[in-house]
């Protein structure tokens, strides 16, 4: 079954559209990774798959149900997003920056149990940052908080995980773990989609791939249908060369630099 789909969606910025006609798949356990150039749209488009916009139009399933029928606090139960670029400079320490990820499981009354505890536990190991349980997240770098963003996404225990450009401030050895998290999590049937500028990250992870081409072309397919040198030279208006990497068992993108 399909976690979610869109049917002919649009969305525009006061007159400018932005997202036009998108039809757009991702089922149960599978990973989508969307790729598009700069200013293309691609944020925009995971707003309005995590219910931030409701004033689009054509149709967002969550399951068959139309997203925006669906209240906040349940979405927060089935969904969780982790927006670009956000830089929470909260005075939290880290464990109860994430702790309060919880709060959809509870009432306004209600006080933090076990079992809120043992999954922060759990993700604080997730995102390797457990030594770092009582930093306050402005004393931590960009990076670490970009890694405490994923947590407190996860520890929401979402059944469909929205990653915006989640590994922008990441080094080459905390994207990795993020991209394994992200294969780990698909295993147990969570349903992912991802926006990253590296051909190389959606080759990784992807099951498939959707291209934001222009404003009125997006185009989603099998990742190796999709990942052409011929598709992603038109995608970034510049030459792309794919290879087969035999250590690595897959193709792998650059481009010539003269
Ligand atoms: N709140 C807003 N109000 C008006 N226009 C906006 C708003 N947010 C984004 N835009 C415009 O919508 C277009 C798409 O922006 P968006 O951030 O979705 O692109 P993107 O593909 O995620 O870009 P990038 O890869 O640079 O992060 C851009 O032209 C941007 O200027």
């Amino acid at each position: 079954m399909s976690e979610i789909y869109t049917k002919n969606l649009s969305f525009a910025y006061d007159t400018e559209k932005i997202i036009d006609n998108v039809d757009l798949k991702v089922d149960d356990g599978q990973v989508l990774v969307i790729l598009g150039p700069n200013g293309i749209g691609k944020s925009t488009l995971l707003a309005c798959l995590s219910g931030l916009h409701d004033d689009y139009s054509g149709q967002i399933k969550l399951e068959d149900q139309e997203l925006k029928q669906i209240p906040n606090r349940e979405l927060s139960h089935r969904l969780a997003l982790v927006s670009q670029g956000v830089n929470v400079k909260s005075g939290l320490n880290l464990y109860d920056y994430l702790l309060l990820g919880r709060s959809a499981f509870h009432s306004i009354f209600s006080q933090p149990d076990e079992r809120d505890r043992q999954q922060v536990e759990h993700v604080l190991s997730q995102i390797g940052l457990a030594e770092y349980r009582d930093v306050s997240l402005q004393d931590m770098s960009g990076g670490q908080r970009q890694l405490a963003q994923i947590g407190r996404a996860l520890v929401q225990e979402p059944k469909l995980l929205i990653m915006d450009e989640p590994t922008s401030a990441l080094d080459y050895k905390n994207q990795i773990l993020v991209l394994k998290l992200i294969k780990a999590l698909s295993v147990i049937d969570i349903s992912i989609i991802i926006s990253t500028h590296d051909p190389n990250q959606a080759m990784m992870i992807g099951d498939s791939v959707g291209l934001l081409v222009d404003n009125q072309t997006y185009i989603q397919g099998k990742t190796e249908e999709i990942l052409t040198e011929k598709y992603l030279t038109e995608l970034y208006k510049t030459p792309i060369v794919s290879t087969f990497n035999e250590e690595l068992d897959r193709n792998i993108f650059g481009t010539r630099m003269d």
